[in-house]
């Protein structure tokens, strides 16, 4: 273990002054045969619940396991309105001028910009305009170290181009949508911290970064160009924030933790790559997983609070793997650590049968496999992302999704053996003492080992395309041709269809209208298009291989509710029936599947039966 004198700040980044660490604070377990523990928090829960997490849930595991702690941006109410879609927003606003500001952008020349030199007495590239800090310069530590070279690149262009500050009524747009991030987490901050130094600390690393941000969006404006990496970069200082707020919050309850930045983490690994720079492959995981782990052991027994944000990887992280990375990098995390579990906080009891939002009688799903936690992922349910699983369970290391607002909850098992009996359910359910209602969902988890599907499943937002041939090739080159096109567009195909002169492929509705109809004109070299728009992908997932009569079952009760098929397809995966159907038949389509196929019904207090599908 090491002493106060010489561990750093536990909010700063390693090269940061040395600590204040009050005494007496309580540490990770000393037990060196103690395995790690890897708990990830959603932006949902860090935003509502983080002194719960921090005196309720951390501190309940420190005693018996070496916990790291991952966490995403905060978000207050929904994900929609949280950090990392408010910096997206301010990225967005850094780019685009508006044609009446007086507001000058060198290198831009948005039609109507007018560009005066007002206020040509600002000179530093650095200067912090308009926060509540006064005009404080960010330290180099203060940056992100994934952004840092082009930081001072963007820096550098600030510097020659004298710039003038934004006086408030010209700031640009993206000031005010900086300064709602600022001050949600002052604001955060202040009602979850009683201590005033812990609190002090954590205002000025806060008004550090915001600093910082406002300095990058200047350099983008002023560029009027972002790269993907620097888009990342713009991301990461949600995490930055989120995981300075949870370490301050855990010391403030009495929990030694130290705030861990991996953006500093993957250009090591850049360096030693080859010439052509690494690709997202298993071997740029492996090593990223060892490096993660070497930075989080240097914390010796403090409690190692982790950016979920993981810095420049190749291609961008946005890019390459998407909204949601922070569950893939608790996972890497974990595989690193070697950990006994990978353990997933949000706001709902772990996987249920079918979104509880929509389906009202939807029950947590005790055990799920990995391959049925993939299809769920992919086709709606969203709770993990689906890149998570396949890092952990090749490790043989199980994923226990819970609920922070019901710790005891046993919460989903996504465990690395799908063939599991009743018995090792209940092992693997049960490392702590039985309450009465445990036991009578155990009694569930034996019912379930009945043949019964898993989940049901919907994916909203769907076109379809249906593309009839015009016979000038044979069915190959028809389906070839058709191909070539999707991915020349990088348009991914959800669920196929095919005959020899007929395809039908559903696709995610997220692209641009132009990018569409150009697509559909390229398309219609090979053959006649049809669009289909507001369309959904319902799935039925499960071990549905063997379960004769499943998908007569699913089929005719969609039948009775009145709802049309538009495609059906299964073969591609043994874990998952789907069909399109039209979007705005989705819950109705849920909750029928739900009661003909997924219903348990009760019988008395603890009996629950059928329908079982042998
Ligand atoms: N099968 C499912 N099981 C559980 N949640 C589901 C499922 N399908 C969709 N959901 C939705 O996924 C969301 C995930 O939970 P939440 O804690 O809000 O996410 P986050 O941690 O990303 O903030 C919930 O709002 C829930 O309604
Ligand atoms: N904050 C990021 C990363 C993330 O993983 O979020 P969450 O864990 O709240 O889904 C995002 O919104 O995409």
């Amino acid at each position: 273990m090491r002493s106060d004198s010489d561990s750093p700040d536990p909010l700063s980044s390693p090269d940061s002054p040395p600590p204040k660490t009050p005494p007496n604070l309580h540490q990770n377990t000393i037990d060196p045969d103690a395995r790690w523990l890897v708990q990830k928090f959603g932006g949902t829960s860090v935003g509502k619940f983080s002194v719960k997490i921090a005196r309720d849930i951390v501190s309940n595991y420190i005693d018996n396991h070496k916990v790291a702690v991952v966490c995403s941006a905060r978000s207050g109410s929904s994900k929609a309105l949280g950090t990392t879609n408010l910096l997206l927003k301010a990225s967005s606003q850094a780019l685009r001028v508006p044609a009446t500001s007086t507001y000058p952008t060198p290198g831009c020349t948005t039609p109507g910009t007018t560009r005066t030199s007002r206020n040509n007495d600002w000179t530093s590239p650095l200067h912090s305009p308009g926060g509540s800090s006064g005009s404080r310069s960010p330290s180099r530590s203060a940056l992100p170290n994934g952004g840092l070279s082009s930081t001072l690149m963007m820096s550098s262009i600030m510097t020659m181009s004298s710039i003038p500050p934004p006086c408030e009524k010209d700031e640009p747009p993206f000031f005010a949508t900086v300064e709602l991030i600022r001050s949600e987490h002052i604001t955060e901050a202040r009602s979850s911290i009683t201590s005033f130094t812990i609190l002090k600390e954590l205002e000025e690393e806060i008004e550090q970064d915001c600093d910082a941000l406002r300095s990058f969006l200047m350099a983008i404006q002023v560029i009027c160009e972002m790269s993907p990496r620097s888009k990342d970069t713009v991301i990461g200082f949600g995490e930055r924030m989120a995981c300075k707020l949870m370490t301050a919050v855990l010391r403030d309850q009495g929990v030694d933790a130290e705030y861990v930045s991996l953006d500093s983490v993957v250009p090591d690994i850049d360096e030693d790559s080859d010439s052509h720079g690494p690709t997202l492959d298993q071997q740029f995981y492996d090593k990223l997983a060892v490096a993660f782990a070497e930075r989080v052991k240097q914390c010796g027994s403090r409690v190692p609070v982790v950016t979920g944000f993981f810095g420049p990887v190749p291609g961008s992280l946005l890019r390459q793997i998407g909204r949601g990375y922070t569950d893939l990098c608790a996972a890497v995390l974990a595989v690193g650590l070697e950990a006994s579990e990978l353990q997933i906080w949000k706001e709902v009891d772990g996987i249920f049968t079918a979104d509880p939002r929509k389906v009202l009688t939807a029950r947590v799903i005790p055990v799920i496999s990995p391959e049925e936690a993939a299809e769920l992922t992919y086709y709606g349910s969203e709770v993990v992302h689906p890149f998570t699983m396949e890092q952990v369970i090749r490790r043989k290391i199980p994923i226990r999704i819970k609920n922070v607002e019901n710790p005891s909850g046993l919460g989903t098992v996504i465990h690395p053996n799908s063939d599991l009996d009743p018995s090792e359910t209940r092992e693997i359910l049960l490392p702590e003492p039985v309450s009465l209602e445990k036991l009578d969902y155990l009694q569930m988890v034996d019912q379930g080992h009945k043949k019964l599907p898993t989940a049901v499943t919907i994916k909203e937002r769907i076109v379809v395309l249906n593309v009839h041939s015009n016979r000038k090739s044979v069915s190959h080159g028809f389906l070839a041709g058709i191909f070539g096109t999707l991915d020349r567009y990088g348009v991914v195909v959800d669920l196929i269809s095919t005959s020899e002169v007929h395809i039908s492929m559903a696709i995610e509705d997220n692209h641009e209208k132009k990018i569409m109809d150009r697509l559909v004109k390229d398309v219609e070299k090979y053959g006649t298009v049809t669009v289909l728009r507001g369309m959904a992908i319902l799935s039925l997932v499960g071990k549905l291989k063997n379960m004769v009569g499943i998908a007569g079952r699913m089929f005719t009760s969609l039948a009775n509710g009145n709802v049309n098929i538009e495609m059906i397809s299964q073969g591609a995966s043994e874990v998952n029936i789907s069909c399109v159907i039209q979007g705005r038949d989705a819950v109705k389509a849920l909750n029928l599947i739900h009661q003909s196929c997924l219903q348990i019904e009760v019988e008395g207090r603890r009996g629950r039966v059928g329908p079982w599908l042998f």
